[in-house]
């Protein structure tokens, strides 16, 4: 693992790093920021996953995390969005919501997505346990939230995995991918047509399914231009309430889909994670 930068910020550190990655059989970039009590002890982990068309650097850069991951003690892991570099699949037609930059945070199992794009691993094993080899991160203390595909990502990991996480949550998720444009091409692509396997990384499905309930958060801007043909967050809600899921799901009256959205509420979202990462 090859450090390519470390700036200082709120007395922590922002880092980015450069790996050869085993799981996606390529090289990737990602960053952590680690807070000022990294220095002396272990800190919970949250884990952020962008939305399309990002690397881990549009999170850095623009969502203001920083301040309240120094103040809250925790650190955060920014990986990119989907497998990089020369020989990796990407869309022959060139659209950005498949291939390179749009991961969707699955297993590919479709020829030729399934050489490289294996994001669900790579979030949910091979990088947490990476970033613990080296700094002092606790994995007993995680919690996972994103951004649009980055917050679907969030929700179906922590869904299908809720013994590893201690809360999650997520700004404008695209909360059915089986019911919107965006998740039907990217899963019919990467997973083919067994809508099964589509309804295992479906948040609304998994909801449905859950036998354990984590603590969730979910804030949507009501003046989102992907809401309504894209996100659907009033069907998490409709599944939540069917199955006396206890999640906080608020509109965001005025907001958009974009970072500046994101960095408003971002304060809380740490604030929420760190308070359920406690010892
Ligand atoms: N490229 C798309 C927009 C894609 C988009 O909004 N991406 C979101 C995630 S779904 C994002 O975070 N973009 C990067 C940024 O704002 O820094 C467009 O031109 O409409």
């Amino acid at each position: 693992m090859e450090r390519v930068s470390a700036v200082r910020s709120f007395g922590g550190q922002q880092l980015r790093f450069k790996h050869a990655s085993a799981v996606l059989r390529c090289d990737m970039h990602f960053s952590l920021y680690l807070p000022p009590q990294a220095a002396t002890g272990s800190v919970p982990l949250l884990t952020w996953l962008s939305g399309l068309t990002c690397t881990d650097e549009n999170f850095v850069q623009k969502a203001c995390a920083q301040r309240a991951a120094a103040e809250q003690g925790v650190a955060i892991l920014a990986p990119d969005t989907s497998p990089r570099g020369e020989g990796v699949a990407d869309d022959p037609e060139g659209s950005w919501d498949l291939g390179l930059g749009a991961g969707f945070y699955v297993n590919a199992t479709e020829a030729p997505w399934s050489e490289h794009y294996h994001m669900y691993d790579y979030v949910l094993e091979e990088l947490p346990a990476l970033v613990a080899e080296q700094h002092s991160v606790d994995l007993e203390r995680q919690s996972i939230f994103g951004h649009s595909m980055g917050g679907h990502g969030a929700l179906s990991i922590a869904l299908r995995n809720p013994e590893r996480f201690r809360s999650v949550s997520a700004f404008a998720p695209i909360c059915a991918p089986l019911q919107c444009p965006w998740g039907e091409k990217a899963f019919s692509a990467y997973l083919g047509m067994d809508r099964e396997l589509w309804a295992s990384h479906d948040s609304c499905e998994l909801i449905r399914r859950a036998t354990s309930h984590l603590p969730m958060l979910v804030d949507q801007g009501a003046e989102d231009s992907f809401f309504e043909e894209q996100l659907k967050t009033p069907l998490l809600a409709a599944a939540c309430q069917e199955s006396a899921y206890p999640a906080n799901i608020r509109m965001q009256e005025g907001y958009d889909h974009s970072y500046f959205f994101i960095a408003s509420f971002m304060d809380e979202h740490v604030a929420f994670h760190a308070g359920h990462c406690a010892p």
